[in-house]
């Protein structure tokens, strides 16, 4: 078993509708936010790679064209636009087209971030 991963990033605005009154992040602010997109599977043995990692960057295409330079919160699904439901929201647009999705994670900053693994391709 062989996993690859390529990240991407991109900048957005949002704002946490549902933290505390108070809570420094329920003010509109931005990040440039991290994505990593993991792969696991079997190296083919014609072709020497798990998959191509281009087919990786056609598929996250759409999704960046959706978020880079957005409000998150206006981007239909996402009106409470944590890192943990956007890395979900990720998975459930990625994983028909990346059937071999292993985890998507997301960081807002250097020194935090989540993962999400959804449930496999059936
Ligand atoms: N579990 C989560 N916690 C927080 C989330 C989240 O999505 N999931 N998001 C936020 C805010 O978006 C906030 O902008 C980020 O807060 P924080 O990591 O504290 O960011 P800082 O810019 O202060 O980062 P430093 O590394 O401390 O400079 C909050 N929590
Ligand atoms: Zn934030």
């Amino acid at each position: 078993m062989t996993e690859l991963w390529r990240t991407f990033s991109f900048d957005a605005a949002h704002y946490l509708p549902k933290v505390p009154a108070g809570h420094k992040c329920g003010n509109m602010h931005g990040h440039t936010y991290t994505v990593e997109i993991r792969l696991r599977g079997e190296v083919d043995p014609v072709a020497g790679w798990v998959r191509d990692f281009g087919d990786i960057k056609e598929a996250f295409r759409p999704l960046e064209a959706e978020l880079d330079h957005k409000v998150l919160n206006d981007v239909p699904g996402l009106d409470n636009p944590t890192s943990e439901l956007l890395a979900q929201w990720l998975w459930e647009r990625l994983i028909d087209v990346l059937p071999d999705l292993y985890s998507v994670s997301v960081s807002e900053t250097a020194n935090s971030g989540v993962v999400y693994r959804g449930a496999p391709s059936v």
